[in-house]
């Protein structure tokens, strides 16, 4: 990828060569942790590069044509972030890229929550780069809801009729919108941490994003699990996530062969948790750009 390339529509003339290369960084990490997300297996219900789990419409070189779609976006994202942009800038560029990602899947919508989540994060890198602070998961959690996060409250209350607002007033259940009004608290609170109590384990990445994906998967309001599934659904979801924790996650030789369990038990149901798995890649991402901030 050229930096010429990927940031020529904007901002080309107002960035110096450092920060066009770290725009280049945040937007490859950005990608790879896509890939850390589609690449786990099993994940229950998910789509893998094993299997399609519950989806009929989409398969793993789906998600690779929706990941491919979105490598200028990162990358642009994170220089409004760097250029002090706005919300509206940021939900401009967010839109281009769901339209993008719609073109590239046939129509399939593989990654709004994705583009939602991972967006914000790189958007916030961009500005924390801009202060001279040091990137890691508290600055990029202050640097997002400092900077958009009344925006973010409002875009969680405005009125609608997609699918995560019609499952937030029908469950209750707050979806993309409340977790980016509050900070993404799921990816700071439960996956990142999840992430990184494996590793410390020294369990290594897979286990780690298995741990992270079922910590979501027990505690986070997935509006995807609601609209597909209803209430019992999303119980069903988050009980068998939460025995999964309970029982020590992949601390227990075992483990795989539950995952599997669960992963063929919610492919029967057609249920996917896709918002849990949007958040397993956003959580990829801080842990990545933490890694970056380390080796720099
Ligand atoms: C804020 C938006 C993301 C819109 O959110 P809203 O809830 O209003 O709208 P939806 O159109 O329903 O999309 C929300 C997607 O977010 C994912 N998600 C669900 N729960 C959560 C959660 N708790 N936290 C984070 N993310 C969550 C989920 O994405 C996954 O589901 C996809 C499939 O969804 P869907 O098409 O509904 O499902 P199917 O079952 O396949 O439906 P049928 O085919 O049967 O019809 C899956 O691939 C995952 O991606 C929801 O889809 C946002 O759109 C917005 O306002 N964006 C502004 C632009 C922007 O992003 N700007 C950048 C930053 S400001
Ligand atoms: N791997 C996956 N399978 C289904 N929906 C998803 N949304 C985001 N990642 C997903």
């Amino acid at each position: 990828m050229s930096a010429t390339v990927l940031l020529a529509a904007e901002n080309e003339s107002r960035l110096d060569a450092a920060t066009r290369r770290f725009c280049l960084r945040v937007a490859r990490a950005a990608l790879r942790s896509l890939y850390d997300e589609l690449s786990l297996y099993p994940k229950p219900g998910l789509v893998s590069l094993v299997d399609n789990g519950s989806h009929a419409d989409m398969d793993a070189g789906t998600f690779m044509k929706s990941l491919f779609s979105l490598r200028h976006y990162f990358a642009r994202i994170t220089a409004a972030g760097h250029a002090g942009g706005g919300f509206d800038e940021l939900k401009r560029l967010g839109a281009q890229a769901e339209a993008r990602m719609l073109a590239a899947t046939g129509g399939v919508n593989t990654h709004r929550g994705a583009i939602f989540c991972l967006g914000l994060l790189c958007a916030a890198a961009g500005d924390c780069r801009r202060r001279g602070i040091a990137i890691d998961a508290w600055t990029l959690r202050a640097a997002l809801t400092m900077r958009w996060g009344a925006d973010l409250a409002a875009h969680a209350r405005a009125p609608g009729a997609s699918h995560g607002q019609r499952m937030a007033a029908l469950h209750a259940a707050g979806g993309a919108r409340e977790e980016g009004a509050l900070g993404l608290p799921s990816v700071f609170g439960l996956a990142f941490p999840a992430l990184r109590r494996t590793l410390a384990a020294g369990r290594g990445w897979r286990q780690a994003r298995i741990d992270g994906l079922f910590a979501l998967m027990a505690g986070v309001a997935d509006t995807n699990v609601y609209y597909r599934g209803g209430a019992a659904g999303a119980a069903l979801v988050r009980g068998l996530a939460q025995r999964f924790v309970a029982r020590g996650g992949t601390a227990r030789p075992e483990w795989l062969r539950e995952a599997i369990r669960c992963h063929r038990l919610l492919s029967r149901r057609r249920l996917s948790p896709g918002g849990a798995a949007d958040l397993l890649a956003a959580a990829c991402l801080v842990q990545r750009l933490c890694e970056a901030e380390g080796e720099a």
